[in-house]
């Protein structure tokens, strides 16, 4: 079984799932587009769904995953797709194969954890046929007053339930109230599994996304990735369909007896969890969007809890936005309650869907490898449609053409005579990860310590977020800093992570961290503190943060080291060789923050020994040789077709 390098991969926050996913795309060359959302999260944050594209614009077949239809399932989703980019860096696509990713549809549902969207509509039952009057659900409607009753507890709340209970009763048990409620209904917006009444954001952002990005491709596979329904822990493939389809068969002869096939419509029963009685799946999208395609459009479908469990969350969670205090304790508690009903926090359950999601991924490219090209005179081909442009998205590559973040021209440095840079460049924007590799003393740390003017440099100009250090003329050529001041304010900016830790040894590791954002910065203190607990928690060492660098292990202090640079809320991480100084047991703790760290978005340039960690982390890398930089390029460029025999002969010391 494949392991899950990060089980840090489900997160809650929105923030988190997306930076972590337009990392994994970006080291694996993806073009990158986002749609906006209107709303913010709750953190004030704006919402995208963003596609990554891979491959051919034109190409005939295409593999494509989806995640977050139901908001709070995102985390799930997200984390299988953002895994298999990781884990397959450079993606071997077959030929004539693209792969579109589409994070996150529902942006606004993982954003504030509700399964459905912001119109309390639920997205896979909002892709019915709107030129006609949606289904009917009359059993539903009947049932609908104590779905929603209004006190969370007292006699109306008793009298809702035993109605409830009564109907479980004389319908035969809960999986028959399942499938009355779980069909969908389209008359009460304020009820359960409302299916809206036209199509959402969320709808209408899909049908864009396949027609600029899938429109016109012979073969296309599609996962729809969910959770809550079926046998804990088991990721059930299936394909949902109204009718047999081509795209049926090519299911069968590709999963075999893996894949279940869910014939929906009234009356219809399935055991799989799933509500074969509803309308108005995504699949039925994808296929009305591709309708000169062959499709088969897949769901994977873990199960979580008891589904009377899952329902009573679900159920607490509308009252909650309809009558309740999202902030109040039994908010919280509504929320947590509803978002381990669909993501337990159990390492196995996650690691188990994952990887066996992943391989199912996998499966689907081997699929549409041995799908001969089409004849170009067949029918598909004559429909198909040329990919020529990309709109309406905005491609989120052209927000990279924002200023960048740190850059460096034609940096010399000499020490006596000894010339340690001969002009070294480098650009990082903001969020990008930049490794510099290299042979012990070809200058790699002199240079980082020249950006934050721990060394001067002889000449060359440093420019960090958009301000210039300026320079004056010195003796014998080089130049100095103009203005101490500026160089401080930069330095304020610029966090640097050392091989030695520097920790101070008669502080406690609290102290370390607030020692500068109260004196340097002027936060108050009580604020310092706050944050240091926050950022101690985020390195793993709540625990430690009375004790004194001497009592920590060499991990632990540079991770401590680690929170006492984030404290200064630096807009560049500085890493000099942070593993280096570190026992082999101790490393991989060390790496898994700085991982995390760069997951998160924060721009980073990284001076580092360990190859297989630069590549898995970086956008780019830069190799340097005697002072120079002598090729630099994507993790899978530089490692996979090193062009330079100085390089060459570099990997194959060090791979
Ligand atoms: N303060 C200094 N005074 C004199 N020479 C120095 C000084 N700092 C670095 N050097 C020299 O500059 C060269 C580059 O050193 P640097 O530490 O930048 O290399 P590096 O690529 O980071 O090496 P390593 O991977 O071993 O850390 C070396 O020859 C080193 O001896």
């Amino acid at each position: 079984m494949r392991h899950i390098r990060q089980p840090e991969l489900y997160s809650v926050d929105y923030n988190v799932l997306r930076q972590r996913f337009l990392s994994a795309a970006r080291r694996s060359n993806a073009a990158l587009f986002e749609y906006k959302h209107s709303l913010h999260g709750p953190g004030g944050e704006n919402l995208f769904t963003d596609v990554a594209y891979l491959g051919e614009r034109n190409a005939s077949k295409k593999l494509v995953i989806l995640s977050g239809t139901h908001g709070v399932e995102g985390q799930f989703g997200s984390a299988c797709q953002a895994e298999w980019l990781s884990a397959n860096n450079p993606l071997q696509l077959p030929a004539d194969t693209a792969l579109v990713i589409v994070h996150l549809i529902n942006p606004w549902g993982t954003a504030w954890s509700r399964r459905v969207n912001e119109d309390n509509v639920d997205l896979n039952r909002n892709f019915v046929d709107w030129e006609v009057a949606p289904p009917r659900n009359d059993k539903y409607a009947e049932l609908h007053e104590a779905f929603v009753c209004a006190e969370w507890d007292g006699p109306n709340r008793d009298r809702a339930e035993e109605m409830l209970s009564q109907a479980r009763t004389s319908a035969g048990g809960h999986a028959r109230i399942a499938a009355i409620v779980e069909a969908g209904q389209y008359d009460c917006p304020d009820g359960l599994f409302y299916g809206g009444s036209g199509p959402v954001w969320s709808n209408r952002t899909l049908n864009d996304i396949l027609s600029t990005f899938v429109a016109g491709a012979s073969d296309v596979i599609v996962f729809d990735l969910h959770t809550g329904a079926g046998p804990y822990g088991y990721p059930a493939l299936l394909s949902v369909a109204e009718e047999d389809h081509a795209g049926l068969q090519w299911g069968t002869s590709t999963y075999g007896h893996a894949l279940k096939v869910v014939m929906t419509g009234k009356g219809a029963i399935t055991d799989t969890g799933i509500a074969a009685t509803a309308t108005g799946y995504v699949s039925a999208a994808v296929r009305k969007a591709l309708p000169t395609s062959r499709v088969l459009p897949l769901v994977i479908e873990c199960g979580t809890l008891e589904g009377a469990v899952v329902m009573d969350a679900v159920k607490a969670d509308n009252w909650l936005h309809l009558f309740g205090k999202l902030e109040s304790p039994l908010g919280q508690k509504i929320k947590k309650t509803l978002r381990a009903a669909f993501i337990p926090h159990d390492p196995e359950w996650q690691q188990n869907c994952l990887a066996t999601s992943l391989r199912y991924f996998d499966r689907a490219l081997m699929a549409l490898a041995s799908v001969a090209r089409p004849d170009p005179g067949g029918d598909i081909a004559k429909n198909a449609v040329s990919i020529t442009d990309w709109p309406p998205a905005v491609p989120v590559n052209a927000k990279r053409h924002e200023r960048p973040a740190v850059e460096v021209h034609d940096l010399h440095k000499s020490f006596g005579t000894h010339e340690v840079l001969s002009g070294v460049g480098l650009s990082a924007d903001p969020g990008e990860v930049v490794s510099m590799i290299g042979s012990s003393g070809s200058g790699k740390s002199t240079f980082l310590r020249c950006i934050n003017l721990l060394e001067q440099p002889s000449s060359g100009t440093i420019v960090v977020d958009g301000e210039e250090i300026r320079m004056k003329p010195a003796k014998g050529g080089r130049s100095h800093p103009a203005d101490m001041r500026q160089v401080e304010r930069i330095r304020a900016r610029v966090g640097m992570v050392f091989q030695n830790f520097n920790l101070w040894p008669h502080m406690s590791v609290l102290d370390n961290i607030i020692e500068a954002p109260v004196h340097v910065l002027g936060e108050r203190r009580q604020d310092a503190v706050e944050h240091a607990h926050q950022l101690l928690k985020k390195v793993g060492l709540s625990e430690k943060h009375a004790q004194y660098p001497g009592q920590l292990s060499g991990g632990q202090q540079q991770r401590a080291a680690i929170a006492r640079t984030l404290a200064m809320r630096p807009k560049v991480i500085l890493c000099d060789e942070p593993t280096s100084a570190l026992d082999p047991e101790l490393v991989g703790e060390v790496l898994r923050v700085i991982r995390q760290l760069a997951e998160e978005g924060n721009t980073m340039i990284l001076v580092t020994h360990e190859m297989q960690f630069a590549r898995e982390v970086s956008h780019k890398i830069l190799f340097l040789h005697q002072g120079k930089v002598e090729e630099q390029s994507t993790p899978a460029e530089l490692f996979t077709n090193p062009r330079s025999e100085r390089l060459r002969q570099f990997l194959s010391r060090t791979l």
